[in-house]
């Protein structure tokens, strides 16, 4: 594609506009001959350090902050390259499915994400959905390794899924993606909102710079004319609603004090939960087979966007009925022979272990037992915290390794254990799974939290295979033999 019809006219010098572009990156790592090499500004250094770098590897133009002099390529410079870099994506990449539902909010992206994709895919649409856990397309499912992917990625992504075919789009819209316009360029029809707790203040610098990144969505993302779908249960959503309103959004209210769906009981079944609601004032009752209230409310938040879309009551009620799990949310992966649960979750947030902890109780006659760590180079601040927490709601404790990444793994151990003194301490992963499985007694339940889906133990830059589930099944078979 030509510059001309990348950008517009007065954004670069006349005889640049012939230049052929070839293909955009922002990172110096990934140009080839005729790329555009977005040189932006980030947390550890900025990409103007690399463009000599993407020079020599036969960039032919660079897109920046602040101008660059010397070079015999056309240089094109802004005040937000990341913001450009994604309209130019949108461009280079420009089909889109016709329908985008974006979901933030600190936590239940995915899993709301995943079974907007179910109901819609029971009606009939061609759907799918993108995220922390890739892109999914009935059982197809391929890794992009973020919540919300670089701009060009994404617009990638998007072009890929539309000329395939799909036409619906749930995806998930993270604080990071939101604040770094790496979603800017994308028509999202309908903006939805979860909750707000903390996570990520390594990153943000408060909590009032993660709720502005998370009100993006509404007061810039979703397109003119456009729908909001809030959960109102809390401050920060009855002030996204207030934002949506202003922006002259379609603004649907949802949750225990939503307007236009409005939760009126869930009740813990052994394996699943009965749910009554009400939508735009007809009442509903159905079981959903999964446990949790959480898992409820997201259920429910995508509820509500398939109806306001149009999707038939009976069928969004139907999928409910038969909803299935998300990899790595409450995911049970075994029991021991006296039917004592383990279950998989990816609670790594104060509020999610929390949640994780309550949704366990109702199904638990004798002790709830977690396994936990928290990340490395992730907020150092909900270490403490989730300590605290689990020491509250859980009757034994083994804190772990969750993702060390650069840390040292003991520090951040240390850090969780000052919130729950009492708590055994076991390194190894599948050594603190192994201790859990053993444990357990009639009655009791397992829980390992952080890593869900999760493949891989990241340990100083290197990933060394690992997962939560299979560990946990092979705890579960050694002690099954140890009885024979
Ligand atoms: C905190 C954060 O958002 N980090 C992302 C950010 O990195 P950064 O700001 O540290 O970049 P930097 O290292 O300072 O480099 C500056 C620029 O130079 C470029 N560069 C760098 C090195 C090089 O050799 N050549 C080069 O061109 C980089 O591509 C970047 O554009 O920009 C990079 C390029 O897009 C991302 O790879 C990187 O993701 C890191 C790996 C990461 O871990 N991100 C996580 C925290 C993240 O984005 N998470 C969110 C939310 C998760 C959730 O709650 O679900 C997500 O959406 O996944
Ligand atoms: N509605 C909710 N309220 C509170 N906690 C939740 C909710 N939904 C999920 N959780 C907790 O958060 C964990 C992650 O859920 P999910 O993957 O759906 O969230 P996410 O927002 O996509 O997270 P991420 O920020 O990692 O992308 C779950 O395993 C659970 O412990
Ligand atoms: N999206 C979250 C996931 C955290 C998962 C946990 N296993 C960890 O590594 O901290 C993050 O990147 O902060
Ligand atoms: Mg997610």
């Amino acid at each position: 594609m030509k510059l001309s019809e990348l950008m517009p006219e007065d954004a670069f010098a006349p005889e640049d506009g012939a230049v052929e572009v070839r293909g955009l990156t922002l990172d110096s790592r990934r140009v080839e001959p005729g790329f555009l090499f977005a040189a932006l500004p980030g947390v550890k250094t900025h990409g103007r350090d690399f463009i000599p770098q993407a020079v020599a590897q036969g960039a032919a133009v660079i897109l920046t902050d602040i101008a660059v002099e010397g070079l015999d390529i056309p240089v094109l410079v802004t005040d937000e390259p990341a913001a450009v870099l994604a309209e130019l994506a949108a461009r280079f990449y420009p089909r889109q499915p016709e329908h985008v539902v974006a979901v933030t909010g600190t936590n239940g992206k995915s899993s709301t994400v995943e079974f907007l994709r179910q109901v819609w895919s029971a009606a009939g649409r061609d759907a799918a959905c993108l995220g922390t856990l890739g892109v999914t397309r009935g059982t197809a499912r391929e890794v992009t390794g973020y919540t919300t992917p670089d701009a060009v990625a994404l617009h990638r992504a998007l072009d890929a899924l539309a000329s395939d075919g799909v036409t619906h789009l749930a995806m998930e819209a993270s604080s990071h993606g939101l604040k770094q316009h790496r979603m800017d360029g994308v028509a999202v029809s309908v903006g939805a909102f979860t909750n707000l707790t903390q996570d990520h203040l390594d990153y943000h610098p408060d909590f009032a710079d993660y709720f502005v990144s998370k009100e993006l969505l509404f007061s810039e993302r979703v397109a003119e004319g456009g729908r909001a779908v809030v959960n109102v249960d809390s401050e920060w959503g009855r002030r996204m609603a207030e934002t949506a309103r202003q922006r002259g959004l379609d603004t649907v209210t949802i949750g225990w004090r939503g307007e236009d769906l409005s939760i009126r009981e869930i009740t813990p079944r052994p394996a699943s939960q009965d749910v009554s609601f009400a939508w735009k004032g007809a009442e509903h009752s159905l079981e959903i087979p999964l446990v949790g209230e959480f898992q409820i409310l997201n259920a429910l938040c995508a509820a509500a966007i398939a109806l306001g879309d149009g999707v038939e009551t009976e069928t969004v009620l139907a999928t409910l009925r038969q909803l299935e799990g998300v990899p790595g949310r409450l995911e049970k992966v075994g029991e021991t022979r006296e039917a004592a649960p383990v279950l998989v979750d990816y609670a790594h947030t104060p509020d999610g272990l929390d949640k994780l902890l309550r949704a366990a109780r109702p199904h638990t006659q004798g002790r709830v037992i977690v396994v936990f760590g928290c990340g490395g180079d992730r907020d150092p601040s909900k270490r403490q915290k989730m300590g605290a927490i689990a020491a509250s709601q859980a009757d034994h404790i083994i804190v772990t390794d969750d993702n060390p990444r650069s840390e040292d793994p003991a520090a951040i151990r240390a850090a969780v254990l000052k919130g729950c003194p009492e708590a055994e301490e076991i390194a190894d992963r599948s050594a603190a799974i192994r201790r859990g499985v053993s444990m357990l007694g009639e009655g009791d339940c397992l829980l390992i939290a952080g890593k869900g889906h999760e493949t891989g133990q990241i340990v100083n830059g290197t990933t060394l295979p690992f997962d939560d589930r299979e560990e946990a099944r092979k705890a579960l078979g050694e002690r099954e033999a140890a009885h024979v």
